[in-house]
């Protein structure tokens, strides 16, 4: 069952773009000394081709011809160089620079623009002459340029670094955690596109995804990630926001009206307009609960969710879906209502308790069989590596890559159904794979059995519904089961007896009228509609998970 992982071609770790005296040279060299990865300057790489300087070519054959082979010597970095990439300040100018890079972020590439406060780059670049662009009033000259290339930059860069008051170090390190971050893009019918971000650091977008407008901001969160909200009250404070905590009880017990009410009130006591703003930091119970408030809130406004559980990075905090929980049920009351962007921070994950981190790779491993098997085998490759995330240990470790490919791939594969079916209407009720009994049993266990868990029992059942009513081979229900079981997950489940689920999936938001419909799985990779199964089959399946 194994697959053989992709391999990338060779290309640049990253670009860095900017004006002149924008630290491009001394910071890239830092980051590559961080990342342990070679660096190349443009402009030398240049004079190495002409065998003279810049200014003396300028001088000699004029702007044009220069640009022609600094075309030439970018576009072949770019083909086979895997290291950081300085470019000249107006190298991005240049059309044939442009398509090239252009291309080079499809590939997954990182074009950073390296933005430092004008006064200090102006007076850096305009230090020592030996730039033709300058010549003249330097400090005019740079303005000017800055007038006409700042537009382009913003166009061509996928990551911006501010190094305004950041020590060389410090900035260098922003970049490394900036271009280590994977950002998959949500769009599509009825969606106001937005970006996730998962790397090291992401908290720190909070300011730019909120934007101008809000001036308060209402900071959602549980007392067990205190720390990382402190971070978040700073980083917001720091950015002129006025922020107000709102701290919720743990778990499902936050998904209740009575808190959301609490919250309401608070927001009408503070004086929050349309024009302010949300942040959900927290596992999925916290996320599904903010954003819920920020759906209905004067009738929608802006939020942004910060996932710290592993379950609520891969699948609560993105795709819209907010909500409470009613005494009838999971979920029952909420509403399709998009966040302006997700901030993965993996940081958060350290304080992650084990168990909790573990059932999040239910949903993972629900994403691999509805839609990418790459995900089950890199679940299978590194099952006991996973099985033994520790926090403390995380960041910087080798399991650090490997969770951030599973967050990016089963953030893929949500951003693959929510783009296409927004509010559920078919292709989005694959996602619900293994929930219709995981949400009966989480209901029945009053939710002393965590979310995740229970879905990896509910994949199991769906599964032998499948293999019952004619569709999934035996092979596959028991290489489900196996590794399952590896990654530590439960795969059976024997708290109730079969009436009592079979009122709960009958209240299920699948179920029309009195037909019960589930997901079931053809085989890997292909789910489909099971509708109105065979009632016996529906209780076989039953029996055999509860053995
Ligand atoms: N909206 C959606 O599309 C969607 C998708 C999947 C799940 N969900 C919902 O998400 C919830 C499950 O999410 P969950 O598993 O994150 O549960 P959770 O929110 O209950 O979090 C699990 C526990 O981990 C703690 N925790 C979270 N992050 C932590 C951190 N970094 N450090 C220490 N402790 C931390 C929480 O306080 C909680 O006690 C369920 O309510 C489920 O219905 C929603
Ligand atoms: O995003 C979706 O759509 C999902 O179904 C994702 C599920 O993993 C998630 O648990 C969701 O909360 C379930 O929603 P519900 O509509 O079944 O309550």
């Amino acid at each position: 069952m194994a697959r053989k992982h992709n391999r990338k071609h060779r290309q640049p770790e990253a670009v860095i773009i900017g004006m002149m005296g924008a630290g491009k040279t001394r910071l890239g060299k830092e980051m590559a000394q961080m990342r342990s990865l070679p660096f190349r300057d443009a402009d030398v790489e240049i004079e190495h081709e002409i065998g003279m300087s810049i200014p003396e070519y300028f001088a000699e054959y004029g702007e044009p011809a220069f640009r022609e082979v600094e075309s030439q010597v970018v576009c072949r970095t770019l083909d086979s160089f895997a290291g950081v990439f300085s470019l000249g300040g107006g190298a991005p100018m240049t059309k044939s620079i442009r398509k090239r890079l252009e291309r080079y972020v499809r590939d997954g590439g990182k074009v950073v623009y390296l933005k430092a406060d004008p006064h200090e780059a102006m007076e850096r670049a305009s230090r020592g002459g030996g730039r033709p662009m300058l010549d003249g009033d330097a400090q005019q000259r740079w303005m000017s340029l800055f007038k006409q290339r700042d537009p382009v930059y913003r166009a061509v860069a996928n990551v911006t670094v501010q190094t305004k008051g950041m020590t060389p170090r410090a900035a260098a390190k922003r970049m490394v955690e900036m271009v280590s971050e994977h950002i998959v893009h949500i769009d599509g019918k009825g969606i106001e596109p937005y970006d996730v971000r998962i790397g090291e650091g992401t908290l720190g977008h909070l300011p730019e995804i909120l934007g101008s407008k809000p001036v308060r901001v209402a900071l959602i969160h549980t007392t067990s990630v205190q720390r990382h909200s402190d971070r978040a009250r700073g980083i917001l404070r720091q950015s002129g926001y006025q922020v107000f905590d709102i701290v919720i009880p743990d778990a499902e017990a936050g998904k209740t009206i009575q808190v959301a009410n609490g919250i309401w009130e608070r927001l009408g006591n503070e004086g929050f307009t349309r024009s302010d703003a949300i942040v959900g930091l927290g596992g999925g119970a916290c996320t599904d609960l903010a954003g819920f408030v920020a759906a209905t809130w004067m009738r929608g406004i802006r939020y942004v969710n910060c996932p710290t559980s592993l379950l609520a990075m891969v699948d609560a905090s993105t795709g819209g879906k907010t909500g409470i929980n009613t005494p009838q049920g999971k979920n029952l009351v909420g509403s399709f209502y998009t966040p302006a962007g997700v901030l993965a921070d993996l940081r958060t994950l350290t304080t992650l308790p084990n168990d909790i981190f573990i059932e999040g790779l239910g949903e993972v491993a629900k994403s691999g069989f509805i839609r990418d098997p790459h995900i089950l085998d890199i679940l299978e490759d590194h099952a006991s590596e996973l099985r033994s995330f520790d926090g403390v240990q995380f960041l910087g470790s080798p399991l650090e890559d490997v969770v951030s490919e599973l967050i990016e791939r089963t953030v893929r594969v949500k951003a693959y159904h929510v783009s296409a079916d927004l509010k559920e209407a078919g292709l989005r009720e694959f996602l619900n794979y293994g929930h219709t009994f995981g949400h009966a049993i989480e209901q029945l266990e009053h939710f002393r059995w965590r979310h995740g868990n229970a879905v990896a029992v509910g994949m199991v059942y769906a599964a032998e519904l499948s293999n019952l009513t004619g569709h999934l081979d035996r092979q596959t229900v028991d290489y489900m089961r196996g590794l399952l079981d590896e990654l530590g997950l439960p795969t059976s489940w024997h708290g109730a007896d079969f009436d009592a689920v079979l009122e709960l999936i009958h209240r299920d938001k699948k179920a029309r009228g009195n037909t019960l419909r589930f997901v079931g799985l053809e085989r890997v990779g292909e789910p489909f509609h099971l509708d109105d199964p065979d009632p016996q089959a529906v209780e076989e399946a039953f029996n055999r998970v509860a053995q």
